[in-house]
C-alpha cells in the first residue's frame, strides 16, 4: 500500500477576522507531486506555511511521514519537521559556492558521499559546484535551490511558486526538468501555484483551492475534464458555460442536443439516467448549466446552428474565436485551421465534439 507522506486534516487558520484556511483536508501519497492551485488570496501560502511550521494553525492536524507535526498542543518547529522549502527566489547564500549551498544541510559523511554532485546532476547542473550564485542565471539559481532542497532526502519538499520570477520559456523548461528531478529522486512534493498550466503539466494531482477550502482534488486530466463546479471549470482553463435543460442524459442547449458525461444534476450518472429514463419513458427537463471546452467546438460552412464571428485572438499555436449565436449566446472556440473564413462578421456553423458536463442550476 502507498504510504501517505503528508496528511492534513481539518486545518483552519484566521488572521483576525480574515479566514485564510477554512477546514483543509489533504493526503499526499509518497513519491507524488501535488499542486495546490488557486487564485490570489485563497490561502495557498498559509497552507504551505502551516505545513512547514512557519505558521501555527488555529485547529486541525498535520502529519509528515506518519508523524504528527501540528495538532492540538503539538507544534514541531520548522527545522525539526524535515520538510524542505523551495521559495520563490533569492534562496541561495550569496557568499557560498553552489556546492556549499547544496551541501549546507548535509552532515560531513553525506557531503563526502557524492550526494551534492548527484542532486546537481539531477537538476541539470553537473559540474557547476565551484561557481558562485552571482555567476548563475535566475533559472540556474532556482535549479540550485531545488537541488539544495532534495539533497538531505527530506520526506517532503514544498515549492512556493518557484518559477514565478522567470520568463515564460524558461518557466516551461524548468517545470519539466524539476518535475523530472523530483521523480528521479522519488521525492514527495507539494507545489503552490496560481498558474493553471504549471499545475496541470507538473502534478500527479491538483488540489483546487478557493476561499480557504479545497474545492476539488484529482488528477490533472480529471480536474480539466470533470471540474467539480462551474467555478473550477472557469479557473482551470477556458470554459464555455451555457444554460440548458437535461432530458434523458442529453442536454438541450443553444447548440443542439449534446450527450452528457458524468453525474447528471439531481442524481444518477449519465448512463444510469439514460437507462432509467428510457425504461420509464420519462424525460427530465431540469434546468442545468453545461460546460463545453473551447477545443470541443468545431466551426464549418454548414451542419449546425449558425453563429457570427465577433473576434479572433491569435495565440501562435492556436486562436480563440469569439462567436455570437442568433439568440445572443456568446461562446469561444479554440481554432487552428478550420477551413472557413473567421474574419469578424463571418457566419459559420457550430457543432460540438464529444460529451459535455452539466451542473445544477
Ligand atoms: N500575516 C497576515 N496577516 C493578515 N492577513 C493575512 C496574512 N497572511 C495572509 N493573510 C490573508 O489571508 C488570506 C490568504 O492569504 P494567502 O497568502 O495564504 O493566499 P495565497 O493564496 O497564497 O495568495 P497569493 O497567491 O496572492 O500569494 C488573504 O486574505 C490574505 O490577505
Amino acid at each position: 500500500m502507498t504510504e501517505t507522506m503528508l496528511a492534513v486534516a481539518g486545518l483552519t487558520k484566521s488572521y483576525g477576522t480574515v479566514p485564510a484556511l477554512a477546514g483543509v483536508d489533504l493526503a499526499v501519497p509518497s513519491g507524488t507531486l501535488l499542486a495546490v492551485l488557486g487564485p490570489s488570496g485563497c490561502g495557498k501560502t498559509t497552507l504551505l506555511r502551516c505545513v512547514a511550521g512557519f505558521e501555527r494553525a488555529d485547529s486541525g492536524a498535520v502529519a509528515v511521514a506518519g508523524r504528527p507535526v501540528a495538532a492540538d498542543r503539538v507544534h514541531v518547529p520548522p527545522h525539526r519537521r524535515r520538510v524542505a522549502v523551495v521559495p520563490q527566489e533569492g534562496a541561495l547564500f550569496p557568499h557560498l559556492s553552489v556546492a556549499d549551498n547544496v551541501g549546507y544541510g548535509l552532515d560531513r559523511a553525506a557531503r563526502r558521499s557524492g550526494r551534492v554532485e548527484e542532486v546537481l546532476a539531477l537538476v541539470g547542473l553537473a559540474g557547476y559546484g565551484p561557481r558562485m550564485p552571482h555567476q548563475l542565471s535566475g533559472g540556474q539559481q532556482q535549479r540550485v535551490a531545488v537541488a539544495r532542497a532534495l539533497a538531505p532526502r527530506p520526506p517532503l519538499v514544498l515549492l512556493d511558486e518557484p518559477f514565478s520570477a522567470l520568463d515564460a520559456q524558461l518557466r516551461t523548461e524548468l517545470r519539466a526538468d524539476v518535475r523530472q528531478a523530483l521523480r528521479a529522486d522519488g521525492a514527495t512534493a507539494v507545489l503552490v501555484t496560481h498558474d493553471q498550466g504549471e499545475a496541470l503539466s507538473m502534478a500527479d494531482a491538483v488540489a483546487v483551492m478557493d476561499a480557504g477550502r479545497i474545492v476539488q482534488c484529482a488528477p490533472p486530466a480529471e480536474v480539466y475534464r470533470d471540474p467539480a463546479t462551474p467555478w473550477v471549470a472557469r479557473f482551470v482553463g477556458d470554459a464555455v458555460l451555457l444554460p440548458a435543460t437535461v432530458d434523458d442524459a442529453v442536454a438541450l442547449t443553444p447548440l443542439g442536443r449534446l450527450p452528457l458525461r458524468g453525474p447528471v444534476p439531481g442524481g444518477a450518472t449519465a448512463g444510469a439516467a439514460a437507462r432509467s429514463a428510457s425504461a420509464s419513458g420519462a424525460g427530465g427537463g431540469r434546468a442545468v448549466t453545461v460546460l463545453i471546452r473551447p477545443e470541443q467546438i468545431r466551426l464549418a460552412a454548414s451542419g449546425g446552428p449558425l453563429a457570427t464571428v465577433v473576434r479572433q485572438d491569435f495565440h501562435g499555436h492556436d486562436a480563440l474565436t469569439t462567436l455570437r449565436l442568433d439568440d445572443g449566446t456568446v461562446l469561444t472556440a479554440r481554432t487552428l485551421d478550420e477551413g472557413v473564413a473567421l474574419a469578424p462578421g463571418a457566419q459559420v456553423a457550430v457543432t460540438v465534439r464529444g460529451e459535455v458536463r452539466a451542473y445544477a442550476g
